[in-house]
């Protein structure tokens, strides 16, 4: 399998209100989405732009921001053992999420459920941190396009 870029950071948090806020304010942030609910996963999410390595926004990894949405959110737990949120997992772009799945399981990691649409509308899955060298890490097709 071949490593893609590191698409986002997904950034856990009590507040995308006040999250956004601190990226503008404090970090200097200028380009962020607007929230988006993804009731299928249990979140609302906000992405703020970083620049590419010659300073273009648009481009860069992501910082994606994450609010529990309903009851059974994923990110309920971890919101009650860090009550300021933080840092929950990383994304990495595949080419093709078919193949990575296999490599995965080949490898005998555990796969947290099926492969799914994510926030960006491509493929997804989840890897389970224990598996993972302590990291929860996401696994997303590459969008095709100019999307990213
Ligand atoms: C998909 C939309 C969007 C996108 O980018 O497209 C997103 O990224 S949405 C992100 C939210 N969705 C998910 O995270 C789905 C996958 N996650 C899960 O299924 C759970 O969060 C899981 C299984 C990783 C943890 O579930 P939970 O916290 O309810 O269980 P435990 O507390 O029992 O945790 C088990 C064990 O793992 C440790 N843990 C939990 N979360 C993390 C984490 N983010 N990073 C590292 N380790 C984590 C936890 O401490 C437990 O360890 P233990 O030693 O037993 O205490
Ligand atoms: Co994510």
């Amino acid at each position: 399998m071949k490593l893609g870029r590191l698409n986002h950071i997904g950034v856990v948090t009590p507040s995308i209100v006040e999250s956004v806020a601190h990226y503008r304010e404090t970090m200097g942030a200028t380009a962020t989405t607007e929230p988006f609910d993804l009731p299928a996963q249990g979140v609302k999410v906000c992405f703020v732009d970083t620049p590419d390595a010659h300073g273009e926004v648009g481009k860069g990894t992501q910082i994606e921001l994450i609010e529990p949405l309903g009851e059974d959110s994923p990110i309920h737990k971890f919101l009650e053992k860090n009550p300021l949120g933080g840092q929950h997992h990383v994304c990495f772009e595949v080419e093709d999420i078919a193949e990575a799945r296999s490599w995965f399981e080949g490898q005998g990691k555990r796969i947290l459920g099926p492969t799914r649409t994510g926030a960006h509308g491509t493929p997804i899955f989840f890897l389970h941190p224990k598996d993972m060298m302590g990291q929860l890490t996401e696994i997303m097709e590459t969008p095709r396009g100019d999307g990213h």
